[in-house]
């Protein structure tokens, strides 16, 4: 069986200073647009894990060892199979795609080993994970609060087409979480409400939510990478409405008016950028696409 899980773009990302666990209270909504990884899973006596991955991702350091999510996914749930990762999201990109792998795995060794594990509990193992990991079992468009493990669906009444250039090489999340502490000493215990957010996603006008897009670990992730910058400007120039750092980066991800706008932004940006790529958004949470006999 195969269970498929989508990437996200965390559309407002408001992050407050560190709580007394290390973690940053966040008030985010994310929304998980058309880039998928794979898993599939087959009944074995011991565990397994391979990796295959599109040629636009840079899988060669994802660990295929027990500090895979998958495999620990699969110790939560105490069982053993036979598993095939496929990556079409950027790793350590900001898009959530080892969270994906987490939530399509918990739900393929669910069904896998007739475990009936309520929502409830697989929203649970989710969020011990990753903070990510609830949403991408949730899909859609969803707030997320706590940690950004609390989800909660909300209002979208758009389709919305990106623009997606992933970089060559990852950022790491606690390190951009780390440049974030050190630019924001200053930081609101609090983060940033994304109330103009929801009214934009809830008008269903592209402007509208162009306006209202913000990443707060955006400073940081420049700071650590200024030539997203170059990035950022590119995809203005060539016609989005607005660009804009994918969670902790380094992806940028590029709002545009609709499906042929983001196609027309695409073509520009492939004379500078060697992987352009075109996603449309919400999409469902992680589910099952075939099951083998
Ligand atoms: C940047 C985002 O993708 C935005 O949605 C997430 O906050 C990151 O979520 P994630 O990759 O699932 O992160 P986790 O695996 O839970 O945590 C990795 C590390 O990121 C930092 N981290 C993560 C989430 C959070 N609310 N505050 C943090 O400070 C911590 O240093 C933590 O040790
Ligand atoms: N199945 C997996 N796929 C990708 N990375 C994994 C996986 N399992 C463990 N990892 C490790 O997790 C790190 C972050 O990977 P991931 O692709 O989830 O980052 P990300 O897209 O930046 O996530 P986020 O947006 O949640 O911060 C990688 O550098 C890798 O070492």
């Amino acid at each position: 069986m195969t269970v498929r899980a989508a990437a996200k773009v965390n559309l407002h990302l408001g992050v407050g200073a560190p709580r007394p666990d290390g973690f940053h209270p966040l008030d985010t909504v994310y929304q998980a647009v058309s880039l998928y990884d794979d898993v599939r899973v087959r009944p074995a006596g011991s565990w397994s894990l391979d990796l295959t991955a599109a040629a636009h991702v840079a899988a060669t350091d994802v660990p295929l060892d027990g500090r895979n999510i998958v495999t620990r996914a699969a110790d939560l749930l105490g069982v053993e199979a036979e598993v095939s990762i496929h990556k079409e999201i950027p790793a350590a990109g900001g898009m959530a795609g080892g969270s994906a792998d987490a939530a399509a795995a918990l739900v393929a060794l669910d069904r896998l080993h007739d475990l009936q594990t309520s929502d409830a509990r697989l929203l649970e193992l989710a969020a011990e994970l990753g903070s990510d990991v609830p949403f991408a079992l949730v899909g859609g468009t969803a707030r997320g609060t706590g940690r950004g493990e609390q989800v909660a669906p909300v209002d979208d009444a758009g389709s919305w087409w990106w623009v997606v250039v992933p970089s060559g090489t990852g950022l790491s999340t606690p390190e951009v979480y780390a440049r974030f502490d050190a630019l924001r000493p200053d930081a609101a215990a609090e983060p940033a409400s994304p109330d103009r957010l929801l009214a934009a996603l809830a008008s269903g006008e592209p402007a509208a939510l162009a306006a209202a897009l913000r990443n707060d670990l955006e400073p940081a992730a420049l700071d650590l990478r200024p030539e997203l910058r170059d990035v950022l400007e590119a995809g203005e120039a060539a016609g989005a409405l607005r660009g804009l750092v994918s969670g902790s980066g380094p992806t940028c991800v590029f709002l545009c008016s609709d499906g042929p706008g983001a196609r027309e932004v695409a073509v520009a940006l492939r004379s500078a950028y060697d992987v352009v790529l075109t996603a449309h958004g919400p999409v469902a949470g992680a589910h099952v696409m075939t099951e083998a006999g």
